[in-house]
């Protein structure tokens, strides 16, 4: 399931938030601001993170986001399942070249099972260049960049089909 989602996530097409396949109450959610972690907080008891992937990769292996990143020898990546009352309900992928880790960022290569929000939205020095919406195989997704201390990151999210995100639209996608 997990392998399928984060390849669904690398799949993701872009569109512009014009898009006339984009709702409001869809755009309401693909453009939330504030922590993702957070509103889905109030769509069940617990939210939990399950990490898939956590380490030091090349270039190479973050072709997708290496567009809106510095050209770095190594980046740390971060894939995981977020679920809510343990369905999941998003995945999410997060590069980090190595130089915005210098400093406190440096817990972002320590996160494990602690949702990255926590920490982004705990930071004084947080600020968002953009949020793009996208989807792929009839699931909604975004990606931002993301800026600690003006250092950037960049975090792709797929919403499941589970997720409270699709509860707001009329017809719901295939399970
Ligand atoms: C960025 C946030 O954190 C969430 C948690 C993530 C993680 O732990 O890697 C990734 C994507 C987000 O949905 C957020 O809460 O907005």
């Amino acid at each position: 399931m997990s392998d399928n989602a984060l390849s669904l996530l690398r799949a993701i097409a872009w569109l512009p938030t014009s898009s006339p396949a984009l709702s409001a109450p869809l755009l309401d959610w693909l453009l939330e601001e504030d922590s993702m972690t957070k509103r889905f907080e109030r769509h069940c008891q617990k939210v939990t993170v399950e990490p898939q992937f956590e380490g030091f990769v090349s270039a190479d292996a973050i072709a997708e986001e290496l567009p809106f990143l510095p050209l770095e020898p190594r980046y740390w990546l971060r894939e995981i399942i977020l679920s809510g009352d343990g369905v999941p309900w998003l995945a999410g992928r997060t590069v980090v070249p190595a130089s915005t880790l210098d400093g406190p960022e440096m817990m972002l290569s320590q996160l494990g099972t602690r949702p990255l929000g926590r920490y982004l939205f705990s930071s004084s020095t947080l600020t968002r260049d953009f949020i793009d919406p996208g989807v792929a195989a009839a699931l909604w997704g975004r990606r931002s960049r993301l800026r600690l201390s003006g250092k950037p990151l960049l975090l792709t999210e797929l919403f499941l089909p589970a997720a409270p995100l699709y509860q707001s639209l009329p017809g719901e996608p295939s399970e």
